[in-house]
């Protein structure tokens, strides 16, 4: 299993949200985050505001999937996400040992 997690522009969660769910992945989390990439010196605009050497608003979504689902995924991300301008954000994953369904009890890609 991998754990991804992406950190974009909130204003394409809903695009994100849709992509995920057209390659099939069955669940998620978004939280609330700011933060700054390596652009830290330049202006980016969010809801009309200028931030500059600030923490900027973004999303972190944070997707459990089984590891031949990971590639597809994060592709889906990054082409959902990206408007080609300063702060479109990051995907990076990571491997993930085990999982479990609360519910049921079941481990490991069971439990994605
Ligand atoms: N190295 C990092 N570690 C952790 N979080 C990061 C890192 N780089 C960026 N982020 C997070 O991703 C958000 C978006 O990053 P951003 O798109 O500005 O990255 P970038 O790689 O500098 O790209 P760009 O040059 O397009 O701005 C940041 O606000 C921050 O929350």
């Amino acid at each position: 299993m991998k754990l991804i997690t992406a950190v974009i522009k909130p204003f394409r969660l809903d695009e994100v949200k849709t992509a995920l769910n057209e390659v099939g992945v069955r669940g998620l989390t978004v939280t609330e985050a700011s933060g700054y990439g390596r652009q830290r010196g330049h202006t980016e605009v969010y809801r009309g505001a200028e931030y500059r050497i600030d923490l900027v608003p973004k999303v972190r979504i944070e997707v459990l999937v089984e590891d031949a689902e990971a590639d597809a995924v994060m592709d889906a991300i990054v082409a959902a996400a990206r408007t080609g301008k300063v702060g479109d954000g990051k995907v990076w994953s990571v491997p993930v040992e085990t999982a479990v369904r609360v519910r049921t009890g079941e481990q490991g890609p069971d439990a994605v």
